[in-house]
């Protein structure tokens, strides 16, 4: 679904690269979680994925698209495929929840039945249900993620990229909302989820991809990160 093959991102000519010779894959259908300091690369690799950034270097590859060669007119395609939620929400405040998840639908010009029966069942893909006609400040921030997600969903989109999801939620909501984003895994999408939630990270034994100052220092199946982690008398 993603793959980056050798893939180097340097922002201005001769400054330190954001990312260096990466190479990694991730298969349709996996889940991974993205680690590392603030500062390492983690949204620029976000970026590359939905062609915010161009590689300076290297290869991107996003569901069967070469993104150096993909023309701009294609552009809008590839990010209809990719959904993405971010730590702050970015919720439209004057709008319903039902309204906020059903605009990325009315934006493609999908027919209103249409839309009512995707957002229902995003909304219901999210534990929403029944929450339709609330507005975001009447929810808690771990309900405003949820609609961002079912915003994200609405699409059917084959991947999501989630970047910092759970940075402004407390623990117990923290786990709630990882469980929301496995469920949708579950259903064959594929997840990149950054994160600087350690916890998380451990308790919920996906994959894991590190890196630091743009390097990649380790990609490992769940299990194996937290017996290398214990190994080290940190987990
Ligand atoms: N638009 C930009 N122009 C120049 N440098 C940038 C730009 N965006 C990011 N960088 C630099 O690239 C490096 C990687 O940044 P990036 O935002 O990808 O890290 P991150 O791991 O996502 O950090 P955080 O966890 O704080 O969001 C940093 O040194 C950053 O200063």
């Amino acid at each position: 679904m993603i793959s980056f093959d050798q893939v180097t991102k340097r922002y201005q000519a001769g400054a330190e690269p954001a990312l260096e010779d990466i190479s990694v894959e991730i298969e349709r259908g996996e889940f991974a979680f993205l680690i590392g300091a603030s500062g390492s690369g983690k949204s620029t690799m976000m970026k590359l994925v939905t062609r915010q950034v161009a590689a300076t270097r290297g290869t991107v590859m996003v569901a069967g698209r070469d993104l150096r060669t993909l023309p701009d007119r294609k552009v809008p395609a590839l990010r209809r495929d990719i959904g993405v939620v971010f730590q702050d929400f970015r919720l439209l405040e004057n709008k319903t929840v039902h309204q906020n998840v059903a605009f990325a639908l009315q934006v493609l010009g999908v027919k209103r039945r249409k839309i009512r029966q995707l957002v229902a069942e995003s909304l219901e893909l999210v534990g929403l249900d029944g929450k339709a006609r609330r507005r975001p400040h009447e929810l808690s921030g771990g309900e405003q993620q949820r609609v961002a997600i079912a915003r994200a969903m609405v699409k059917q989109p084959q991947l999501l990229l989630a970047d910092e999801p759970t940075g402004n939620l407390d623990p117990e909501t923290s786990d709630e909302i990882v469980k929301v984003l496995q469920r949708i895994n579950k259903t064959g999408t594929t997840l990149l989820v950054a994160t600087h939630d350690q916890r998380i990270v451990d308790d919920f034994r996906q994959r894991v991809i590190e890196l630091s100052h743009g390097q990649l220092v380790r990609d490992e199946s769940g299990g194996a990160y937290l017996r290398e982690r214990r190994g080290r008398g940190e987990g």
